[in-house]
């Protein structure tokens, strides 16, 4: 959707943006967060990363926004062809304005939740605070109140919401201003199963009239596969698998069928380059095992069956020559 009617700053993304994330390291205090970090993400995708508690997901995410800078040496992150860590202030805001954030479970810079207004002027803020035309904040904010079901609770505080509605509140004002980049820091964070669902599609509803490229970070497998249309798994701050959703889920239902497929990849992560050509070495051979395996059964099958009819049609001979 063509952004219009935009009366404040300088729109640095016009379309929805290619994401480069560019063999990027942090530490914190000599302790090394994110070591080498490598992705992209084409414009218009949606890339989910997906990790345990404490891999770097969101340090990750910060960076992406300017709010962390990558350790010096290391590589960039580049937004729409723009170096984040190297924009002046200025051009950083503009760059900012494009882009609908939540961390943290809430959001952050002119869209964070308010607790002293209503849900109503929290969705209407960030579209007031750029001048946008009344006729344009009425008509965008109040689709965004439907989207995340929030028209019955307009006028309550946001202190009196309970706490899945208090996210889809944070995510409608991320979405308000029509965005080109969505930085989504778990959304499902601390939600139950049925808020989680919630969540989910009315992220959906609200992405499908954006033109935005959109990274999340999460835990939960069903929601990666209801959004992403990549996956990118983090363990101990090193990427150790990612690509199509699809190829990346493949047979992982819980947190039994997560820990099968990747949490070998740990120590291979913490461990060095050589190893982690051994870790792919080990990938490959286990599908290969699997296909294998397959074909294994699916011949046995055929047998079976091909025994099977051989049998009945000795039967049916027999009561045909006995009759
Ligand atoms: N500003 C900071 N100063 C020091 N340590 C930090 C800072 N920010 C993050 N860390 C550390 O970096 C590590 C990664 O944190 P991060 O929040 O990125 O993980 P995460 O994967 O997002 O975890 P979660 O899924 O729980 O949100 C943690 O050990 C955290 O304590």
């Amino acid at each position: 959707m063509a952004r219009t009617n935009r009366p404040t700053g300088a729109a640095l993304l016009t379309t929805a943006p290619a994401i480069e994330i560019d063999d990027v390291s942090k530490s914190f205090e000599g302790d090394r967060v994110l070591d080498g970090v490598s992705l992209t993400v084409a414009p218009g995708r949606t890339l989910v990363i997906m990790g345990p508690s404490g891999v770097g997901k969101t340090t990750l995410t910060r960076i992406l926004l300017g709010l962390e800078t990558p350790d010096d040496g290391s590589g960039d992150v580049t937004v729409g062809g723009h170096v984040v860590h190297d924009l002046p202030p200025a051009q950083l805001r503009d760059l900012r304005r494009g882009i609908g954030v939540l961390l943290g479970g809430t959001s952050i810079y002119d869209s964070s939740v308010f607790g002293s207004i209503s849900a109503w002027a929290n969705v209407r803020y960030p579209l007031e605070s750029r001048g946008y035309d009344e006729a344009v904040i009425e008509d965008r904010a109040w689709r965004r109140m439907v989207e995340f079901d929030l028209a019955d609770v307009a006028h309550q505080l946001p202190g009196t919401l309970s706490s899945g509605t208090r996210r889809r509140l944070a995510l409608a004002k991320s979405f308000v201003d029509d965005p080109h980049l969505l930085v989504l820091d778990d959304p499902g964070a601390a939600m139950d199963v049925t808020n989680r669902r919630t969540i989910v599609e009315s992220i959906r509803r609200a992405r499908a009239d954006v033109d935005a490229t959109m990274i999340l970070t999460c835990h939960d497998i069903e929601m990666a596969r209801a959004l992403g249309d990549d996956v990118a798994v983090i363990l101990a701050g090193r990427v150790v698998a990612f690509g199509p959703t699809a190829e990346i889920l493949e047979g992982v239902v819980d947190a039994d069928t997560w820990d099968e497929r990747f949490a070998f990849r740990e120590s291979f992560a913490q461990t060095d380059d050589r190893s982690r050509s051994t870790l792919d070495r080990v990938e490959t051979a286990r599908r290969e095992t699997s296909s294998w395996q397959w074909a294994t059964y699916l011949l046995l099958a055929l047998m079976g069956l091909a025994t099977l009819i051989a049998l009945l049609s000795g039967v049916i001979d027999n009561v045909f020559t006995f009759l």
